[in-house]
């Protein structure tokens, strides 16, 4: 019996996604296959952040659809797949953390989302700061964490839904160079732990040298080159 290949972890079929009478994403078709590790590049502005935020259903498309290993996610002015339905991480631009929550606080308030009882969101809670070199973190208010600790509480945040596809926004961004390399060598050991798909924007090209199995370039207009 012949199997059929899986379908890809993602794929954008004629994709356009406006803001009021721009067009930000201009006809994006593209496929990635799972496990692959993308690098998204491209001047600022092309719209690299708006095509994570479409896959991850944060913006919803005016044209075209979206596809998550085989399943229909997004379609022209609808989200099929909620946001918390799509296996999808998001590592946003400089962390992005609530700033009125501790540490332990940030991961509750998603697992409890998932509608996971209270001892269970402890040990989770607890295996995700291990994971992240966050462990006796708990407590600590989002606000006092260094960049680098709230980048890797942001990594937590983005793991804790057990995601199959990484969507990483600069992850790297405000950090310095020993703590750029750790984060980018923990970012490769977990994404071959855990099977992910990752999609990863950088504008470095030191970091885009280490991580990409392939590189998609988008242009200033929205377009794919
Ligand atoms: N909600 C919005 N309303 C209006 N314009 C928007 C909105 N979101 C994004 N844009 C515009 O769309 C374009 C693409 O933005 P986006 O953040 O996706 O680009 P980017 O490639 O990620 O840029 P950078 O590398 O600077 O982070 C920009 O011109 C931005 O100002």
């Amino acid at each position: 019996m012949s199997s059929s290949p899986p379908p890809p972890a993602v794929e954008c079929k004629g994709l356009i996604v406006r803001a009021g009478k721009a067009e930000i994403l201009s006809d994006i078709s593209l496929r990635i296959e799972p496990e692959e590790h993308v690098l998204l590049v491209g001047p600022s502005g092309a719209g690299k952040s708006t095509l994570l935020r479409a896959i991850a259903g944060l913006a919803v498309p005016s044209k075209g659809e979206i596809h998550l290993f085989g399943e229909l996610a997004s379609r022209p002015g609808e989200l099929v797949l909620a946001p918390d339905k799509r296996g999808v991480g998001f590592l946003f631009q400089g962390g992005a953390l609530w700033p009125h929550m501790s540490v332990a606080g940030t991961l509750d308030f998603v697992l409890k989302r998932k509608g996971q009882d209270r001892s269970a969101r402890k040990r989770r809670i607890a295996e995700l700061l291990e994971i992240v070199d966050l462990a006796g973190y708990d407590k600590r208010r989002t606000p006092t964490l260094s960049g680098g600790e709230a980048q890797r509480l942001g990594l937590a945040r983005a793991l804790a839904t057990e995601p199959k596809i990484l969507a990483l926004d600069e992850p790297l961004g405000p950090l310095d160079a020993p703590r750029r390399e750790a984060l980018l060598d923990q970012l490769q050991s977990l994404a071959r732990r855990f099977g992910l798909t990752t999609i990863h924007v950088t504008h470095d090209p030191d970091e885009a040298a280490r991580v990409a199995t392939r590189t998609i370039t988008m242009t200033e207009e929205g377009a794919l080159v």
